[in-house]
């Protein structure tokens, strides 16, 4: 194990230099294909989410109570994505996070890859890729949350375990109290989404996006739909989450009060496709590196997902059955299909 006070070292970025270059020789034959994912250096409009102030839901006027629940249902049928203010976890808590997220970014490459901290859950680059632009410049370890109070995970990061502890719980509560809200809106009682969402299944993502000297050809996270039934996503300032509305891909601005919240795939499928799980991605920065941590709302993998009225335009799957196939889809084609596979 090793010591959380090692110093910020030159080599705790991964080699994703190496990674890249070896993917761009190695498919230089190919004709080059942009299939609409290629990240853009382009100067595109900051778009203001639609912005949702929680306060509302615990308001003692039912106008209001209503008039909130149904922003959350306007914004997720139109955009798939939000921003939501005044939802109960403290900034000091996600600043604390944030300094502890980049210590541990900060450790040498090979204690990051060797060491096991963190339920062994450290991803760098994109393995599965077959062409560049598959690759994702980014590292992250993602931690279900059976294992976030677990001490051995943790090393000598002690200090880690209690921040990631408190805002696993925190975040738990936005995320579900935001999906019992959209799943009573879609006619449904949010007791069974508390049925179905389990510990195991749910998880945290902790982000780095290092400093990309390709920016204008690589992304920093390939664009991507959630397979979940929502996130709770807390960025830092330096911008570069963009969301795809229409067909269009638009820049999120950084709002330092709020949370993002996105749709997941599982909440499309359940919603008969009223509510939309929005294509998202990174750019890469060639200035300057960025932290991100994500909170995923899943339900148990033996968990039906159906539709809250038939027809379905979808087969009913189970979450494990989604996984898996999304999981052999990445290895055959490098790309992720999601719900247009199980589309009948
Ligand atoms: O870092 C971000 O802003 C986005 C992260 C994300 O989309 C993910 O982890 O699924
Ligand atoms: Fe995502």
């Amino acid at each position: 194990m090793f010591k959380e006070n090692t110093t910020m070292m030159m080599d705790s970025n991964p080699p994703l230099f190496d990674q890249y270059e070896f993917l761009l020789q190695s498919t230089a034959h190919l004709q080059p294909f942009n299939n609409g994912n290629l990240p853009t250096n382009s100067v595109m409009e900051e778009c203001q989410l639609p912005l949702i102030d929680l306060k509302g839901l615990k308001s003692s006027d039912e106008k209001e109570r209503v008039a909130c629940r149904r922003e959350i249902f306007e914004a997720s049928e139109e955009w798939g994505f939000f921003q939501v203010i005044n939802h109960g976890i403290h900034t000091e808590l996600l600043n604390r996070m944030n300094k502890e997220q980049i210590k541990l970014f900060g450790v040498p490459f090979e204690k990051k890859f060797t060491s096991g901290i963190l339920d062994n859950s450290y991803r760098w680059g994109t393995p599965t890729a077959t062409h560049p632009n598959q690759f994702s410049w980014s590292e992250a370890f993602h931690i279900p949350l059976t294992k976030v109070s677990e001490a051995a995970c943790y090393g000598d990061f002690i200090y880690l375990r209690e921040v990631m502890e408190e805002v696993a719980s925190a975040m738990s509560k936005v995320a579900r109290k935001l999906a019992g809200v959209l799943v009573e809106s879609m006619g449904q009682r949010k007791e069974l989404l508390e049925d179905i969402c389990d510990e195991s299944t749910c998880f945290l993502r902790l982000n780095h996006y290092p400093i990309c000297p390709f920016s204008g050809e690589v992304s920093g996270l390939v664009p991507h739909t959630d397979s979940d039934f929502l996130t709770i996503l807390h960025q830092d300032s330096g911008g570069g989450l963009q969301v795809m509305k229409g067909s269009q891909w638009l820049a999120v601005k950084p709002n330092p009060q709020a949370l993002v919240v996105n749709i997941g795939d599982l909440l499309q499928a359940w919603s008969n496709d009223t509510y939309k799980s929005a294509k998202h991605r990174v750019v890469a920065n060639p200035m300057r590196e960025r932290y991100s941590i994500a909170y995923f709302l899943c339900p148990s993998y033996h968990s039906q997902i159906g539709s809250c009225r038939e027809p379905s335009p979808y087969r009913h799957f189970t979450f494990a059955e989604y996984r898996k196939q999304v999981r052999d889809d990445v290895e055959k084609t490098g790309y992720k299909i999601g719900l247009s596979n199980f589309r009948l």
